[in-house]
């Protein structure tokens, strides 16, 4: 399912109406009616199961409760002047026709709406709908059993104004459910930033096709359960028209990246067949982040994995994870890795089908040994066609490099793994922007380098060096939590050991990764208890 900007929605839509010749009003009809259909059952408590509409992967059904929302109080339809008050218009019709009372609250005189929205307003006037326009302070909430928020939509631009950023304060404050008409008022739909205020929604039926920033924090927050509606718009004119963002599903790893997530394993398959992983990984601090990584790759699939280590660890280290093969580096009995020569973790990657390297690895800072020298050096020794993972440290010392626009490119066979920390190190941003708009950073970053980056933190996003960009919805903030991130390292370089192309291996180990969160979280008492070790065993 591909994921879209309110300026690609607008596309779209302009298509579906001009060139398809679906008129406008068809399409609004459709959404107001969905977001009707979605109020009714929560009201009723009917379940989805039969509902014409998907329910967002990564989102949970919401719990109506015993009784099912509202009481049967009215529900309050707060209407914005653009279209997307003509949607809260058309469903506060739909809502009366199914027996749940409703009041329209206009957000402004209601001669101010336009088009199609005016249209909508004339009817309710004509079927006597109760409405009424806001003045702070004189809606009685309590009288009220839910909201509708249908006053901003994909044309919302910077923080809400007067009135509609009152109302939208009282609408959060009254504690009562709030169904969002496409997104929640406030949001930025584009990169799901959320304005002060932004409606707080329970529920959002967003229309046609998810946009963006429902599925990235804090929008995902704000929007709630996310509920995607059909309207009409034929499937496949998103592709058509150049979208290039998805949402991370098995639909998307099967159709658009050739990778199948329940792909059988080979009868005649032998540990040959899929791949040998070389992991460089672990110091003297920190050997757990390495033996987390070369096991996370065996349990990925790989055929053989062997794990290098300074040879000050290695003796340590036996039989820490019976089914890996040790590889000390002559380290000059420092235990370092910085003391290794590059040369030879290159030429012990050769022999195999990927590498990893970085987890545990040691920063430059402080090792008295010229790190930013040891990476390249390394880079520039490996076969280019070898698959790689760059991940933690090594990144931190690509930072410190300074020059990696300079570097040798690699082609299609290099991820980059970096939290926004580490990705704020390599570009120079503050990791707060890059928070601000995850997918377009982390597009940026890797049309420009010619690398697949995988920016991790809830929502984790993957951009290819093409411009294709995924966001992964499985996972959660149980995973917050030292060695998740060397977990996944392992996963994508063992993907890449079995052959599958660059992008295809860091979505599938994204997604898998996270899904593998998502079953140790389970079965916990709580998500908070969960610790990287965890993950493992549900790959
Ligand atoms: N075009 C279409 O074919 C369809 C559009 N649909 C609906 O139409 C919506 C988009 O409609 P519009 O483009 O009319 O835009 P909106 O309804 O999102 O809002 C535009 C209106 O809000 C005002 N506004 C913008 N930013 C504001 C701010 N910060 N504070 C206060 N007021 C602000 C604008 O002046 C304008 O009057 C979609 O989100 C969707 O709900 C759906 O009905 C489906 C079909
Ligand atoms: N709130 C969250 N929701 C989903 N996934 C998360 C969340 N917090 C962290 N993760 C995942 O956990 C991993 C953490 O990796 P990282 O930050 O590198 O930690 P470490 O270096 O300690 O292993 C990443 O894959 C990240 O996407
Ligand atoms: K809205």
């Amino acid at each position: 399912m591909e994921l879209v900007t309110a300026e690609e929605m607008r596309r779209i839509d302009r298509h579906t109406i001009d060139a398809i010749g679906i008129p406008e009003i068809a399409l609004m009809e459709n959404a107001g009616r969905a977001l009707a259909d979605a109020v009714v059952r929560l009201v009723r408590r009917t379940g989805w199961h039969d509902m014409d509409a998907i329910l967002l992967e990564g989102s949970k059904e919401p719990d109506a409760g015993e009784a099912g929302w509202g009481g049967g109080k009215p529900w309050a339809v707060l209407v914005g002047k653009g279209h997307n008050g003509g949607d809260g218009l058309i469903a506060a019709r739909h809502l009366a026709l199914r027996g749940v009372p409703v009041r329209i609250i206009y957000a402004t005189p209601p001669e101010e709406l336009r088009g199609e929205a005016a249209r909508q307003r004339d009817i309710a006037e004509r079927l006597q709908l109760p409405a009424g326009v806001y003045a702070p302070g004189a809606v009685d909430w309590s009288a009220m059993g839910g909201i509708v928020d249908a006053l901003l939509g994909t044309g919302t631009g910077g923080t809400p104004r007067e009135p509609y950023a009152a109302l939208i304060r009282e609408a959060n404050a009254s504690g009562l459910p709030i169904v969002a008409a496409d997104l929640p008022s406030g949001l930025d739909p584009d990169t799901g930033q959320t304005a002060d205020p932004c409606i707080r929604a329970t529920l959002t039926v967003t229309f046609g096709l998810p946009k963006r920033g429902l599925v990235q924090y804090p929008g995902a927050e704000a929007a709630g359960t996310v509920l995607v509606a059909p309207i009409g718009i034929p499937v496949g004119l998103a592709a058509e028209l150049g979208v290039s963002t998805w949402l991370l599903t098995p639909e998307t790893l099967r159709n658009v990246l050739d990778a199948d997530p329940d792909a059988p394993r080979q009868p005649d398959g032998h540990k040959g067949t899929y791949g040998h992983v070389l992991v460089a990984a672990g110091t003297r601090a920190m050997s757990g982040a390495g033996l987390l990584c070369a096991t996370a790759a065996l349990r990925s699939g790989a055929g053989l994995v062997t794990w290098a280590v300074p040879e000050l660890l290695a003796e340590s280290l036996i039989g820490a994870q019976p089914e890996l093969m040790l590889a000390p580096v002559a380290d000059g009995g420092r235990g370092d890795w910085l003391a290794a020569d590059p040369l030879e973790v290159a030429a012990m990657a050769a022999r195999r089908d990927a590498l990893v390297v970085g987890p545990g690895l040691g920063r430059v800072p402080g090792s008295g040994v010229d790190g930013r020298g040891w990476l390249r050096r390394l880079w520039e020794a490996l076969p280019p066609e070898l698959p790689l993972v760059v991940d933690a440290d090594a990144l931190n010392h690509l930072a410190e490099a300074g020059d990696f626009a300079a570097w040798p490119k690699r082609p299609d066979a290099t991820v980059f793994t970096p939290h926004p920390g580490e990705l704020a190190r390599l570009t120079g941003l503050p990791a707060r922007d890059i928070q601000r708009d995850r997918i377009g950073v982390a597009r940026e970053y890797a049309l420009r380098h010619g690398v697949t980056l995988v920016l991790k933190g809830a929502r984790t996003v993957v951009a290819d060096p093409f411009g294709d960009v995924y966001v992964n919805p499985t996972g959660n903030p149980g995973m917050a939590t030292g060695g998740t991130g060397d977990v996944l390292a392992g996963v994508i370089a063992g993907l890449l050991a079995q052959g599958y192309p660059a992008t295809a291996a860091a979505a599938l180990g994204v997604y898998r990764h996270g899904a593998a969160g998502d079953r140790a979280a389970a079965k916990r008492r709580s998500p908070a208890s969960l610790i990287a070790g965890d993950l493992l065993a549900e790959l």
